[in-house]
């Protein structure tokens, strides 16, 4: 993980406001002078390429031996500071790749990013091993010899809970936790808890609870035979399976019924904030005022982003899942056309569907915008996959797929420029920014403008002087070609949208100097 600290701001490498007429191709040509001046200017970032296939690691014999990961574990000072305030959860991580899914290096990949959810969680990251495996062992996921080992890292460690790259089947999840003596926990767990922490609004406390017990209800059987193990009760000793059913499985139906009389209660509850949601919305559209949606994988930069955009130099922490709630800031474009610009949650690759569902009311947001801004992280090792876990989840909220999209890549004052050129030429309609030093930002802005629904209605008209703050608007907010100060008033002629042209048609016709 890129841990960037807001710096002396460096001079914005392109501030020029690009001519409203110029095309995308001139876009696309000043987005290469910010590239070259990039490249001038020296800012040369991390090397993000990573050197996972070491070669005495392919020697290897046994290729399957557990691989321990390094550069995840939670620092040193860190730990040790926040351990004396409270009793942190010490996570072993484990996850397995097979040659014919995926590579070694994605599964790296993904194991950081397990480490940095952990941590986020607020877990201390003591080791993270990977396992080479064609297919997971039913009973345990990692392989009954596999487990025992970790069973021995994790005593080495004094950890006291393992978090498994994966979506854990209740049985392995039992399995490995026998096996290992320490709690199990996987991967969508990890993410349900940042989301619980995270959450504030009543709204995103609802979802979160929701998605919480819809991920619990069918686990229900795993958690209910440990739960009766430690109570002591009639299965006490036992390893799951028969003995832990009866008296502890009615316990179970129980639960259950509990479980789906709150998840009930927790919908209607939900639904119920969604006329609200609706009044907003509508406020919004009523003031004719057209929105950017600004998606993205977590950590991209989309608040930073937001806040750049709007002229707010505000700090944004280095947090994955910063942001629950949706946000709107008014932005004006070069030409001072307004826009709302939404900020929204952030995704991450195998993002619980439980979320997604859950969450639906928030992402619909994104599907009543005029133009999608997605915005990727440029230092990322791989920012390719993420633009298509970002992609995939897009694609479940119904109405996004006709919205205009422009991919943006951030943080380009950390990226290498080999790096930058690559995707520039990967994604060659994806425009190159910085949050944190303003750098494209005014490139952005220009292509935001053109992707805006135009202003449709025709008006030619003398406007009295005293009117003459409707037509400033009508410059800004529609496209006016003609603009004279007559005797009789303001002659214009141009494109605006609905209300603007029935005020300004009223406004005419009160010196009876409508032409058209
Ligand atoms: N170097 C660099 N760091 C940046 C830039 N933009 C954002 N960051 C850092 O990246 C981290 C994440 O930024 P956020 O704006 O919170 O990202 P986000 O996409 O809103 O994240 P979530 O809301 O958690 O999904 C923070 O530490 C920022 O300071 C940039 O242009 N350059
Ligand atoms: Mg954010």
């Amino acid at each position: 993980m890129v841990t960037y600290q807001w710096g002396e701001r460096l001079t914005p490498a392109f501030d020029v406001v690009p001519d409203q007429t110029s095309s995308a191709q001139d876009i696309l040509q000043e987005q290469s002078a910010v590239l070259d001046q990039h490249s001038r200017t020296g800012q040369v970032g991390t090397d993000s390429s990573s050197s996972i296939l070491s070669d005495d690691w392919q020697q290897r014999e046994s290729r399957n031996e557990l691989r321990h990961i390094s550069g995840i574990t939670t620092a040193d000072e860190e730990s040790e500071i926040e351990y004396r305030k409270i009793r942190l959860e010490r996570v072993v991580l484990v996850g397995i790749w097979s040659s014919q899914d995926s590579s070694l290096q994605e599964a790296e990949e993904s194991l950081r990013e397990l480490s940095a959810l952990a941590q986020t969680a607020g877990a201390v990251v003591v080791d993270g091993v990977l396992q080479h495996r064609a297919r997971p062992d039913a009973a345990t996921y990692v392989g009954s010899g596999k487990a025992r080992e970790i069973a021995n890292i994790v005593a080495a460690h004094d950890a006291d809970t393992i978090i498994v790259d994966a979506d854990l089947a209740p049985s392995q999840r039992r399995g490995l936790e026998d096996a290992a003596k320490v709690k199990v926990v996987d991967r969508t767990a990890v993410i349900l808890d940042i989301f619980a922490q995270h959450a504030t609004s009543k709204e995103g406390k609802a979802q979160v609870e929701l998605a919480q017990l819809e991920y619990m209800l069918p686990r229900l059987r795993g958690w209910g035979a440990s739960l009766s193990r430690q109570a002591g009760g009639q299965a006490a000793g036992q390893d799951g399976g028969i003995g832990s059913r009866g008296p502890g499985e009615t316990q179970l139906e129980l639960d259950r019924r509990v479980i789906r009389t709150r998840m009930s209660k927790l919908r209607k509850k939900i639904a119920k904030m969604e006329p609200q949601r609706a009044v907003k919305r509508a406020s919004r559209t009523r003031s004719q005022i057209p929105t950017v949606a600004i998606v993205g994988y977590t950590n991209a930069g989309k608040s930073s982003l937001t806040n750049r955009l709007a002229g707010v130099d505000e700090l944004v922490g280095n947090a994955l899942f910063a942001t629950l709630d949706t946000a709107v800031r008014r932005v004006s474009t070069p030409h001072g056309r307004p826009c709302n610009v939404i900020d929204t949650v952030g995704f991450v690759r195998r993002l619980p569907t439980q979320l997604v569902e859950a969450f639906k009311s928030t992402l619909e947001e994104v599907a009543l915008a005029d133009v999608i801004v997605h915005v990727v992280d440029a230092t990322y090792p791989q920012p390719e996959q993420q633009i298509v876990a970002v992609n995939q989840i897009l694609a479940q909220i119904d109405g996004v797929s006709t919205i205009p999209q422009l991919i943006v890549f951030n943080k380009m004052d950390a990226a290498s420029l080999a790096v930058l050129e690559r995707l520039h030429n990967a994604y060659p309609e994806s425009i190159m920014v910085s949050a944190a030093t303003g750098a494209g930002i005014p490139l952005l802005l220009a292509q935001i403008e053109h992707m805006l629904p135009v202003p449709h209605i025709e008006i030619e008209a003398t406007i009295p002087y005293t009117y003459g703050s409707l037509v400033s608007k009508a410059q800004d907010r529609g496209s006016l070609d003609r603009v004279q100060w007559l005797a009789e008033g303001i002659a214009i002629h141009g494109f605006v949208d609905e209300s603007l042209a029935t005020q300004l048609m009223k406004a005419a016709a009160e010196v009876g100097a409508v032409e058209n």
